[in-house]
């Protein structure tokens, strides 16, 4: 089946039928600079309604897909898909549904935030004039920049610049909103406040995309994570599934090995010792359980941790290669 996609001119071009159920995909996606290949044979896939992570290392490739789902850049080659229409042909029709936070958004430095909200919102097709004030106001405020919006821009902190961005974003209702590290820059309570809107735009049934180098924040956020290194996807799906692949332990340091191997195998939790203790598999019996049978046969523990899980321990192995490139410490591995 196909179906007709306009280009920016207007004319129709023949393309495959739309994914269904994704908001965004991409097909052997590939993107060569003249030093460099930034993104090599990607394919994504966003679920609509999910929040999609996208996990990376510093120059794995993020800000270069995001800016060719969004049609700023042009793949060497390869396909893009974005809400049904082949980019970046399909910009003019795509892009008012969608809300992007993308490096270096173009803001005016002597204008002051509303100033320049009230320019942007002046350019989103969908926005009645008339209902621009109140647009602008309420992005201003659901992004914390209320009291700080009479301000000029080159005023702003890098975080405020950030907030500013995310809240270009919000203007309008979208069905889908794109942010690139938002929260870069940002204090711990902006952090909180940006996972706050990513959790409300989700409950909402908007997708979001958005990427990220912290494991850690696109565990708090998302549905769904692609973790990118040196351009290529290496894992996608779903962020339990990827969390839970491989079994799952627990490395309990103690010096009476023997027993508590012994005190497991009693309580029929499958283990096995390990240089440090031993490692209780956590498939039948819970952390908290583990622990407890331990304590009762009278095992002494110094130390309890998880296991690292598949898409732990994968990341870790990818952002080890990057510090040990910086000439930082080896990121500790947790092996049982
Ligand atoms: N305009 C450009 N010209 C040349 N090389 C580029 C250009 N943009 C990106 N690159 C290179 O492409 C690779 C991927 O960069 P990209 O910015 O997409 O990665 P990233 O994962 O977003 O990194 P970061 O987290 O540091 O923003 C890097 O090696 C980068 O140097």
């Amino acid at each position: 089946m196909t179906t007709s996609f306009e280009t920016e001119q207007g004319a129709g071009v023949t393309a495959p039928a739309p994914a269904p159920g994704l908001a965004a995909r991409t097909r052997g996606l590939r993107k060569v600079y003249r030093s460099a290949v930034a993104v090599d044979q990607v394919d994504l896939d966003v679920p609509e309604g999910a929040v999609l992570g996208m996990l990376g290392p510093n120059g794995s490739g993020k800000t270069t897909t995001i800016r060719m789902l969004l049609g700023l850049v042009r793949p060497t080659e390869g396909e893009v898909e974005l809400l049904g229409r082949r980019m970046p042909e399909g910009a003019r029709h795509a892009l008012p549904d969608v809300g992007a936070l993308v490096e270096g958004p173009g803001f005016h430095p002597f204008l002051s935030g509303r100033e320049n909200l009230r320019r942007l919102a002046a350019a989103e097709p969908r926005l009645p004039s008339s209902d621009i004030p109140r647009a602008v106001e309420d992005a201003l405020e659901r992004v914390g920049l209320g009291a700080a919006a009479h301000r000029r821009y080159k005023a702003y902190s890098l975080g405020m610049k950030q907030r500013l961005g995310l809240a270009g974003a919000l203007l309008v209702p979208r069905r889908m909103v794109v942010l690139d590290e938002p929260t870069n820059g940002l204090d711990p309570a902006g952090t909180r406040e940006i996972r706050r809107i990513i959790g409300e735009l989700h409950a909402d049934g908007v997708t979001v995309l958005v990427s990220s180098h912290l494991l850690a924040e696109v565990e708090a956020t998302c549905t769904h994570v692609a973790v990118l290194h040196a351009g290529t996807v290496v894992a996608q799906g779903e962020l339990d599934e990827l969390l839970e692949s491989g079994s799952p332990g627990l490395l309990v340091s103690t010096p009476d090995g023997d027993k508590a191997l012994e005190t497991l195998r009693d309580n029929r939790i499958p283990g096995k010792l390990t240089p440090d203790g031993v490692r209780a598999d956590l498939t039948t019996a819970t952390a908290p359980q583990v622990v407890e049978t331990l304590v009762r046969g009278g095992v002494a523990i110094h130390e309890v941790k998880r296991e690292r899980t598949g898409l732990e321990d994968l990341f870790a192995r990818l952002t080890q290669h990057e510090t040990e490139h910086e000439g930082l410490p080896e990121v500790e591995e947790v092996r049982a």
